[in-house]
């Protein structure tokens, strides 16, 4: 007897339990089309207009500065990072910084060789070409592409089996930019052929709000420092949640208020959107405090934890996970997951005894919010 399985896909919900969809969430680094059209309006054009990634920021400076003095394509850059983080508008910069025209594709974009060569074959002498998610390639597209980075040429091949002939075609300089979430994906040699890589790193606060500051003149909106401030300390180190968080508390201002990003709608807004003030959201905390409440702080396995919250494993090691081990919530060990002192305190219980002897030997915690182990 076989098994019927459709139900899988046509009629399971997209959410499960409570209506909980990953991939709509507020908080979520990446972004769709739609968001991206609106992203575009806010992307910085120069260098100088970009604030954050002070290092990067310089070291890419000095490589376009000189290569524009010596007249000739700098080398290739690679930007890697976690999403939201810039590497579009970066490669964008490189290409206005060195007055260039950019042409933009995309590693799932280039399956074949093929299609690779012919993007190659029309590039102009100078200009930029973009490869996102470059670590998507395929193997026979990134072996033309060492090629071609090194010395300009790409082997055009002509017919098929034993008769098959390559054609050499020289290339006119160019530059390539790179930009991956998982430059651990990327072979060596491709890595290699990078002159320069600029590893974007997690926004301060601080930047944040000069982001938002910028962000708010462009939408024309008014906005005040507290306003601004409150909304960078729940973006999660991301421009784009930034700019995504300041546009929903626009529409909170707009209806409920008078208009103004002020510290209050920022609060009440992002309240209304489920993002507290560490930035975590509704299935960020429901981990916390399955951890917590129910399993003592752990550790605790995690398929045991995701039916807890009713998520799929996956989805709890894919989307909430990462930011709560990244900002200390919780901890990874190899009996399982188990909740930090941060945790506790964030969710305003007491720990339990064994777990803040096992996870914090440090900071005892003073405050009790009316959790299960206060009374
Ligand atoms: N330093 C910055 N200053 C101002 N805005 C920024 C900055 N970095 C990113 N942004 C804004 O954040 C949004 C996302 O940036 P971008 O598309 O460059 O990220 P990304 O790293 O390419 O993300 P992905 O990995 O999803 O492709 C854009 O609207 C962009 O304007
Ligand atoms: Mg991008």
């Amino acid at each position: 007897m076989s098994v019927d399985r459709s139900w899988d896909v046509d009629e399971a919900p997209d959410t499960w339990h409570d209506g909980y969809d990953a991939t709509a969430r507020i908080v979520d680094a990446g972004s769709d089309t739609d968001e991206r059209q609106v992203e575009a309006a806010l992307r910085p054009k120069r260098l100088d207009d970009f604030p954050g990634q002070p290092r990067v920021r310089e070291q890419l400076g000095l490589v376009l500065k000189a290569a524009r003095r010596r007249g000739t394509p700098p080398d290739h850059v690679l930007l890697s990072g976690p999403p939201g983080l810039g590497k579009t508008t970066l490669a964008m910069i490189v290409a206005s910084e060195l007055e260039q025209p950019i042409r933009i594709t995309s590693g799932p974009a280039i399956q074949h060789a093929g299609d690779l060569a012919s993007v190659l074959s029309s590039l102009a002498e100078g200009e930029v070409l973009f490869l996102d998610e470059i670590h998507r390639m395929s193997r026979s597209a990134e072996e033309m592409l060492y090629l071609a980075m090194e010395d300009f040429r790409v082997d055009v091949i002509i017919g098929k089996g034993p008769g098959a002939t390559a054609i050499p075609l020289e290339l006119p300089p160019f530059t390539v930019v790179g930009a991956t979430t998982r430059a651990g994906l990327l072979p060596a040699p491709l890595r290699d052929r990078f002159g320069f890589t600029g590893h974007l790193d997690y926004y301060t606060a601080a930047d944040l709000v000069t982001i938002l500051h910028r962000s708010a003149r462009l939408l024309g909106l008014d906005a005040d420092d507290d306003g601004i401030r409150e909304i960078s300390l729940r973006s999660r180190g991301t421009p784009r949640i930034a700019n995504r968080l300041l546009r929903r508390v626009r529409d909170w201002a707009q209806v409920h208020g008078d208009g103004r990003v002020t510290h209050a709608a920022a609060r009440q807004a992002l309240e209304l959107f489920d993002v507290d003030e560490r930035g975590l959201d509704r299935l960020d905390r429901a981990v916390l405090e399955a951890l917590c409440r129910r399993f003592n702080g752990g550790p605790v396995g995690l398929s045991t934890l995701a039916v807890a919250v009713g998520e799929e494993p996956d989805t709890v090691e894919t989307v909430a996970e990462p930011y709560l081990v990244r900002e200390g919530f919780m901890v990874r060990t190899p009996r399982g997951r188990a909740a930090s002192t941060l945790a506790w305190e964030h969710l305003g219980l007491t720990p339990a005894v064994d777990a803040q002897s096992m996870w914090s030997a440090t900071l005892p915690i003073e405050e009790s919010g009316g959790g299960r182990f206060d009374s």
